[in-house]
């Protein structure tokens, strides 16, 4: 639609060309007006008028090219344009209204940007006695401390957000176009409601002003004056710079939105006031907690900027690894601790009594998702290093209700882990995710919450959003026999029952030994096995110091690599193997496989060194039971398939569930496309070993099925190429130097 014009020719007013937004009057030709008209200018959308009762402005407006011409409030203007911006100050509206009254045209777009938008919607029904449903409000959340058109800025709002507050009478066509020309300035647009608006601006951005406003004119008159502003350095500058905004603009502001400017301001006061008082009696704790709680909430919050203002353009790109044939690995490494086991040693910390050193932890990604969540319920979380946290634990009954939903976004394992905590707690909770996680039937998890007795309240059937809530049955004692093997469940169903009052129950679908446990007994979780169950006794969490150990499924890869290449010589140092890690590795020796495993620790895991080198593996059959037992590892074993000599058969795939089996079926597309003969019928996988081409294979973003097609092409007849590996560079960051360190040649492409 660029280039034409979607409203009609005016005439008289209108100049030579049409312009996708017509004619457009702005009123107040200040820095917001003029940067709106420059930004329609520039880009050739609209004819500008401008009106500003200081022609001063008008004449630069002209002059500087924001502006095509001056106008004024007149017949002749006004009932010729196409959209009418209101840029004044927000109390002198009502005299602009009033004068545009008897002027204004029904088809003529009227909006505003003023930052309140309670006392401009009263304003209109002063002066017309409704909402005239041309008339729509809006506000961009962009601006600086400059006033005047000749600080316009024709670039402000790009990637800003602009908010619109349409009223049930608006125009959607009128409402269609405010989008679009937001838009069309580089604005994102969000609806939202006129009260809702004030509330969240008093505290974003009319608090913040008031407090510069302050602060400064405090200093300013008090004693020490003139020493105060002349050693002031960054800390000073960075806080005041709002306090040098127009006066005029701000005061309209404060006076326009008084009762949630009040509100916010009372909360502050009250926090201040705490604040003072942790000053007066010494206590560090309480400023420790607010200062961590603040840096990590403006660090998350300029994180979520970053994403806005240029993550969208990084997040689509494609980034592919590329995998050279024939090299070998050698040598010793250190592999960063499993990102879900960092989750869960988070909420376990979180939940004991005292302080947690965690070393060797992965903090990226969706981790902290699950660190914020208790950040926000008062857990106090110190990041000593990029992989190290201080964890100060508040008990199992200490979080403190918070103040908004908690949103775990797309993270089913800090979903998995928070429900049951937030079950077990005295207050209500709304949980609230996105993307993937919504329309999702969460019934497993959710009918183990409603074992603990409080209610679990969702819109939609077991889906999220959820509410919990306690109720005087809480004391319920959890006794659970799970049907499916998911770790996520297995935790979820733990952690239940560790809230039980007497004794809870978990029967795990599978045998052996887990991380949950071992963490939970590195803990002091009281629990005892019995038979196939364990037993939960009421007792608390104690804090403790922890290394994490290296990322299981990783060390496996590594594992496989170093078998499938001539001349590797692999040792991995911090290995920490549970039962079905140690029974993979051993079935890779009955088939051959070079692999020195860990002894057995005092904890229940494998730990310590884990070393493999190259040798010839056999081909296997492996029966239903086992494909079930090594789903996760399913993918691997088809690699080894494919070079193994003979025939292999991994029967019962079939009837795991769905993501199992689609990830089978996607590495027989692979193995396919490499020449490597593959066929599933039945729901049973055959494969002929041999040595696979190479080729382009895709991971459908899927981080597990990216690495064993990167075993795919490890000793291939020439150079694999794995499509779509931003889920696999954002679960392993540190694939590029552990493959440079090892000398195992790959590389990642944008
Ligand atoms: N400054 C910001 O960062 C920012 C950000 C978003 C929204 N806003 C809103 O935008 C509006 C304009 O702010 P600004 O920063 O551009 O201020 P500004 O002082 O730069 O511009 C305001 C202009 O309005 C003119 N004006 C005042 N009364 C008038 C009247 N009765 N008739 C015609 N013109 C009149 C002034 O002469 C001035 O040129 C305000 O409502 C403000 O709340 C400001
Ligand atoms: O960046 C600044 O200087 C601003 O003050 C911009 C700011 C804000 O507080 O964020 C000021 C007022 C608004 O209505 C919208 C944006």
């Amino acid at each position: 639609m660029t280039g034409e014009s979607e409203f009609q020719v005016l005439a008289n007013v209108t100049p030579q060309e049409n312009k996708k937004f017509g004619n457009v009057m702005i009123i107040g030709l200040g820095m917001i007006g003029g940067s709106f008209a420059k930004a329609l200018k520039d880009r050739g959308l609209a004819t500008l008028y401008g009106v500003d009762r200081r022609e001063g402005e008008l004449a630069l407006g002209v002059s500087t090219g924001v502006i095509d011409y001056p106008a004024e409030l007149s017949q002749e203007y006004v009932s010729k344009m196409d959209v009418i911006v209101l840029a004044t100050p927000v109390r002198a509206m009502e005299s602009v209204l009033a004068d545009l009254k008897p002027l204004l045209q029904e088809k003529t777009l009227v909006t505003d940007v003023g930052s309140t938008k309670g006392s401009v919607v009263e304003s209109v029904r002063r002066v017309f006695g409704f909402v005239p449903a041309n008339f729509i409000p809006g506000h961009p959340i962009a601006g600086a401390e400059k006033s005047g058109v000749l600080a316009s800025n024709p670039q402000l709002f790009e990637k800003h957000m602009a908010i619109v507050t349409p009223l049930p009478d608006s125009d959607p066509l009128l409402l269609d176009r405010l989008h679009r020309i937001w838009r069309a300035v580089g604005a994102d647009v969000v609806s939202m409601d006129v009260d809702h608006h004030d509330h969240v601006l008093a505290s974003s951005s009319h608090l913040p002003h008031l407090l510069a406003f302050t602060l400064v004119d405090a200093l300013a008159s008090g004693e020490r004056s003139q020493d105060i502003f002349k050693f002031a350095a960054g800390g000073f500058r960075d806080f005041t710079r709002i306090a040098s905004s127009d006066p005029v603009m701000w005061r309209d502001v404060f006076m326009a939105n008084k009762d949630a400017t009040l509100a916010t301001l009372d909360h502050f006061t009250d926090r201040l006031a705490d604040m003072r008082a942790a000053i007066e009696q010494g206590d560090g704790a309480s400023m420790f907690g607010v200062f961590t709680r603040a840096k990590s909430a403006r660090d998350h919050f300029l994180r979520l900027l970053e994403l806005r203002t240029i993550g969208s353009a990084k997040e689509v790109r494609p980034v592919s690894v590329s995998v050279l044939p024939a090299s070998t690995i050698k040598g010793k490494i250190s592999l960063l601790g499993d990102k879900s086991l960092s989750h869960k040693v988070i909420t376990i910390a979180a939940l004991s009594v005292g302080v947690s050193e965690i070393k060797n932890i992965d903090l990226t990604g969706d981790v902290r998702i699950t660190m914020q969540a208790f950040r926000d319920m008062g857990v106090v979380i110190e990041e000593a290093s990029a992989d190290c946290v201080r964890i100060h634990g508040v008990g199992l009954y200490g979080l403190k209700a918070p103040i908004a939903p908690i949103n775990v976004h797309e993270s089913r394992e800090s979903l998995y882990l928070l429900l049951p905590v937030l079950a077990g707690q005295s207050f209500s909770v709304t949980v609230v995710a996105e993307g993937k996680l919504l329309n999702q039937s969460m019934s497993d998890l959710f009918s183990l919450l409603r074992q603990m007795g409080g209610s679990v309240v969702s819109e939609l059937a077991d889906c999220l959003p959820v509410t919990l809530s306690p109720n005087d049955s809480l004391n319920v004692n959890v006794d659970v026999e799970l049907k499916t093997g998911s770790g996520n469940l297995l935790m979820a169903a733990f952690l239940s029952a560790i809230y039980s009052p007497d004794e809870g129950r978990v029967k795990p679908m599978l045998p052996g030994l887990s991380h949950c446990e071992v963490l939970l007994q590195r803990f002091g979780q009281n629990m005892t096995k019995h038979g196939d169950s364990f037993n939960f006794s009421p007792g608390s969490l104690v804090g403790t110091d922890i290394v994490l150990s290296g990322d299981e499924y990783e060390a496996v890869w590594l594992v496989l690599l170093a078998s499938l290449l001539p001349g590797s010589d692999l040792m991995i140092e911090n290995a920490g193997l549970d039962s079905v890690s140690f029974d993979f590795l051993s079935f890779l020796k009955s088939i051959g496989a070079n692999v020195v495993i860990p002894p057995l620790a005092e904890s229940g895991l494998y730990e310590g060194v884990l070393q493999a080198g190259f040798a010839e593996l056999s081909s296997f059959v492996l029966s239903a039971g086992q494909a079930y037992q090594f789903r996760d590892e399913l993918p691997l074993l088809c690699v080894v398939a494919a070079y193994a000599k003979g025939d292999s058969r991994v029967e019962g795939v079939g009837d795991l569930p769905y993501y199992y089996e689609d990830r089978v079926l996607a590495l027989v597309d692979a193995l396919d496309s490499m020449k490597i003969s593959c066929t599933y019928e039945h729901g049973d996988l055959l494969i002929k070993g041999g040595f696979p081409q190479g080729g382009e294979l895709d991971c459908a973003g899927d981080d597990r099925l990216a690495l064993a097609m990167l075993g795919l092409g490890a000793r291939s007849k020439s150079i694999t190429k794995v499509n779509d590996c931003q889920k696999l560079l954002e679960e392993f960051n540190e694939l590029e130097s552990v493959a440079l360190q090892l000398g195992f040649h790959c590389s990642v492409a944008q």
